[in-house]
């Protein structure tokens, strides 16, 4: 049963919810519950009398009493725990606060800190979010989502919890990235949290630590594969389209045997995107347009290694490609100066280990016959950067410290400024701190990483390193598509969506080395984001037909700040 209606009062054009619950059931509700300030009109008509504390208090004020207690926790993880269950008692507090204080919020509730929970969240978690599908229950979907009583659901995360971050298989432990991803499409891109909903496909898993560990809280079994697999994921997609049928649906953190299927067969039928995938390449598309900028440079002046051919790999690759011949380039020009590497080496194309997604991005066998290896075989990492020559390294593999000195030193040889992509999370997995690529390039190296990095000193200079993570572009794709009304998303979206993001670098900004904008910028980025989705969608013939002023003013009225609204006895 729904527990309350958002109305319109039509004498006075007041907002309003119109609240069903009543006395404890609204207090342990996240979505209602005002905790201190509730008014006394509330108090008395909500049957609240003598549940709350005497003062009435501001929500600031709420707000500054959790900021403090938050700032007196000894560690992340417990920093963690306390905002997730403040989100748990009130999703108004919670937001205001991460709104009021994203720099620090962000690596709380997002990578890294949400990666070292989702290791122990069977352990930590106290209140379950979300909807959690699993083999047993997947034939009562219609109940399953009826149990949510949101009023309108407008936003699904869902992972099946097989690559969470860089830490493999956490089965349904690996909910806490959908949930994290929600905190940001509220905090960052203005989305009501009333209308998103994080969900999780149970389907087993295959990480030994849990299904040995007697707290492990998912569904204990080896992970589905095939048909059956592919069953649920159907029937969940179908009963999404069936309940919510305007909902956009992000495909979150699967494993890359099912990620790039479950993409193309469901990128035309539903509101859909793969944020790994597209998320990732688009972000990354970004950061390379702001560096070029930098080094004055065009991408055909540049050449390419991506090292991990899996989901973020070759969506970064495929948009490279793209890039090189949107400047004129030839197919066979461009993937020459493009060398994708996963963990058979070099890929080539008589490769009998490729990959359909990776077929793209293969070198030609003619290409490479001549190469000078330092043994036969597999083409490796070194080969590559002594005979490829590249300038520009991205390094999307979850191996820890995987770009050497030896290797960065080689790409420092071939140009002034190397750019170095170390973008696997959460911060531990990254394949090369930015302080390890200062040194190693002496200072020149433009460095994104995609957990955040503090600041460095070197030869009397303060050298900065971006966070490149696709949290810059998934929350404003969401919500333009949205305002638009999208029937899909595009690649000329993404691409309209990394324009938008490196348009917004300032000059100041370049010169430190930055390519994308501040974090703490991240709801205009988003704002700007939206605003670009929503004019592509609409240039597609995909879209509802405003013009741009309009389009802007519906994506700003479509953003939600933190507040409390007035309540109503139903
Ligand atoms: N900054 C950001 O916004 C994002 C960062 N990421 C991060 O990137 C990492 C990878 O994610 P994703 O692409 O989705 O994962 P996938 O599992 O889809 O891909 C990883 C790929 O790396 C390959 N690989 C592993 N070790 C090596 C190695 N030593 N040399 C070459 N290739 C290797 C894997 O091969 P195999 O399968 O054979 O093991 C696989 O193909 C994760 O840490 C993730 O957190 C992901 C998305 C966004
Ligand atoms: C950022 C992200 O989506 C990932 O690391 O998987
Ligand atoms: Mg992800």
């Amino acid at each position: 049963m729904k527990t309350f209606a958002f109305k319109i009062d039509p004498m006075t054009g007041e907002e309003y919810y119109e609240v069903y619950a009543r006395g404890r059931q609204l207090l342990n509700d996240p979505h209602l519950n005002k905790a201190a300030s509730f008014s006394k009109e509330e108090r008395l008509s909500l049957g609240l009398e003598g549940l709350v504390r005497s003062a009435i208090m501001p929500l600031e004020h709420q707000v500054s009493r959790a900021y403090e207690a938050f700032n007196h926790k000894p560690d992340d993880l417990e920093k963690y725990i306390f905002l997730v269950a403040l989100q748990d008692r009130s999703e108004v507090i919670f937001y205001k606060l991460v709104t009021d204080h994203l720099k620090e919020m962000v690596p709380i509730v997002y990578t890294p800190t949400v990666g070292t929970a989702c290791l122990q969240m069977s352990s930590i978690q106290r209140r379950f979010r979300g909807v959690y599908i699993t083999p047993e229950n997947i034939d009562h979907i219609d109940d399953l989502l009826r149990n949510i009583t949101l009023p309108q659901v407008n936003l699904i995360v869902v992972t099946d919890g097989e690559r969470i971050l860089g830490l493999g298989d956490l089965g349904s432990d690996g909910m806490g990235i959908p949930v994290g991803k929600v905190s940001l499409y509220v905090a960052a891109g203005g989305l009501h949290p009333h209308v998103c909903l994080p969900v999780c496909l149970d389907v087993g898993t295959n990480n030994p630590r849990l299904l040995d560990d007697p707290y492990y809280l998912g569904y204990r079994q080896p992970r589905l594969r095939g048909a059956e697999y592919e069953r649920i994921v159907e029937t969940f997609v179908m009963a999404v389209k069936r309940h919510f049928p305007d909902a956009l649906l992000q495909w979150e953190d699967f494993g890359k045997s099912t990620a790039f299927k479950n993409l193309e067969r469901y990128r035309d039928r539903i509101l859909s995107f793969n944020d790994d995938i597209q998320g990732t390449g688009s972000t990354s598309l970004a950061a390379l347009m702001t560096a070029m900028r930098i080094k004055k440079s065009r991408f055909s002046d540049e050449r390419y290694m991506i090292v991990g051919m899996g989901q973020a790999g070759t969506g970064i690759s495929l948009n490279i490609l793209a890039a090189l011949k949107a400047e004129g380039l030839g197919d066979e020009e461009a993937r020459a100066r493009v060398f994708c590497i996963d963990m058979q080496g070099l890929l080539v194309e008589d490769d009998p280990l490729l990959e359909e997604p990776q077929r793209p991005m293969a070198q030609r066998r003619a290409a490479v016959a001549d190469w000078k290896l330092d043994a036969p075989g597999k083409i490796g990492m070194l080969d590559v950067v002594r005979n490829g020559r590249p300038t520009v390294l991205v390094g999307v593999t979850a191996q820890t410290g995987l770009f050497s000195e030896a290797i960065l030193q080689e790409v420092a040889k071939v140009t002034d400024r190397p750019i170095v992509f170390a973008l696997s999370n959460p911060t531990s997995k990254c394949e090369a701190t930015p302080e390890q690529v200062w040194k190693a390039t002496d200072g020149k190296g433009l460095v994104a990483c995609g957990s955040p990095f503090p600041p460095m000193e070197w030869k009397g200079k303060v050298l900065r390193s971006s966070q490149c993570n696709n949290m810059y572009i998934f929350p404003g794709v969401g919500l333009g598509a949205l305002v638009a009304k999208a029937s899909k998303i595009t690649d000329g979206m993404l691409l309209a969506a990394s324009r938008a993001i490196s348009e917004m670098v300032t000059p100041e900004q370049e010169a430190q080395g930055l390519m994308l904008p501040e974090m703490e910028d991240i709801r205009k980025v988003s704002t700007a984001v939206a605003a670009a989705v929503a004019r592509q969608a609409r240039e597609e013939g995909l879209g509802r037909i405003m013009d741009d002023a309009t389009l802007e003013e519906a994506v700003a009225r479509a953003q939600w700040e933190p507040h409390f609204t007035p309540y109503r006895a139903g």
